[in-house]
């Protein structure tokens, strides 16, 4: 589906640089790939390090591109959209990766008929490890779809839902992996101040986060079920989920889920 199509980035920032690294990563052609970014600086950098094409110019970009990718911030949803509207035939597909923008503030903007499709990934794309939900908007078909799914499974895992579910989604897999980051580096300062070397505690972090996760995934086991096969009667687990409960360990990670599906509810028509 996406052989012979240049996909076009429009914004140049973290999230369209870690999908341009795990298209690439997955074979996919640097010359088939454009970004429209307005820091002189950050294109010379894009442009040496992937060989991918660049230019100041969002409209160039888009006019080229087939498959137009909306990488920008939320806030910047309107002028940028409103600058576009021209270079965006109704012929185009459009996948907007932003934050709380629905699809169809996007149609709107543009050209009648425009299909669109938005996808939540994660900063994990850089290294093809992503967890993308993908939904429609009014006019996108199952083959454009279909195209969106293909470009996200190139950078890890992607699930179809419905648009009302996109702020969940955000809440939590969008802005996840900073959750788990600040836990990795939590758990990492408990070993330093427990008397580990900061590197030997950061590598016991990941690995424990990592080979966690494995687990979950790989056993299909519920992670409750999991935790109990580590958590000895009198032993030193149970000790420090106690210490996780009476901090609401729980209702603190769902009230974080909720704050930032609130705030993606937020940005909705910025
Ligand atoms: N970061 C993440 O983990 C995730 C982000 N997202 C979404 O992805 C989008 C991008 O986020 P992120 O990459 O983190 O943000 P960044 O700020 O890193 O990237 C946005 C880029 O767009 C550039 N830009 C500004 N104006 C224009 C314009 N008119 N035309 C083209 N480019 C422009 C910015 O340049 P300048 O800095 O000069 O303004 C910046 O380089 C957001 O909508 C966010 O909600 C989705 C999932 C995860
Ligand atoms: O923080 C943000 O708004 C973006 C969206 C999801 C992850 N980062």
């Amino acid at each position: 589906m996406l052989i012979n199509k240049k996909i076009g980035f429009i914004g140049g920032g973290n999230m369209a640089e870690a999908i341009i690294k795990g298209l690439l990563a997955d074979s996919f052609r640097a010359d088939a790939i454009m970004v429209a970014e307005p820091q002189e600086q950050r294109r010379k950098s894009l442009s040496s390090t992937y060989g991918i094409g660049t230019s100041d110019s969002g409209s160039a970009v888009a006019g080229q591109a087939d498959i137009v990718i909306l990488a920008i911030k939320p806030q910047m949803a309107a002028g940028v959209l409103s600058d576009l509207e021209p270079a965006i035939p109704a012929d185009k597909l459009v996948i907007s990766i932003m934050a709380g923008i629905p699809t169809t503030y996007i149609e709107e903007s543009l050209a009648s008929g425009v299909r669109v499709v938005r996808v939540m990934p994660n900063t994990a794309a850089l290294i093809q490890a992503a967890a993308s939900a993908i939904c429609p908007g009014r006019k996108a078909d199952d083959s454009d779809l279909a195209t969106a799914t293909e470009i996200f499974s190139r950078v890890g895992a992607v699930v179809t839902t419905t648009e009302k579910l996109m702020d969940a989604v955000t809440g939590l897999s969008g802005s996840g992996p900073a959750y788990v980051f600040s836990f990795i580096e939590a758990l990492s300062d408990a070993g330093v101040k427990n008397g580990l070397a900061r590197d030997v505690s950061l590598k016991l972090a990941v690995q424990t986060v990592l080979g966690a996760a494995r687990m979950v995934d790989e056993t299909g086991d519920h992670p409750a079920l999991l935790r109990e096969k580590v958590t000895s009667p009198g032993g030193t687990t149970i000790a420090g989920l106690h210490t996780l409960e009476n901090g609401r360990f729980h209702g603190l990670v769902m009230d974080a889920v909720d704050s930032a599906c609130a705030k993606s509810r937020e940005l909705a028509g910025k």
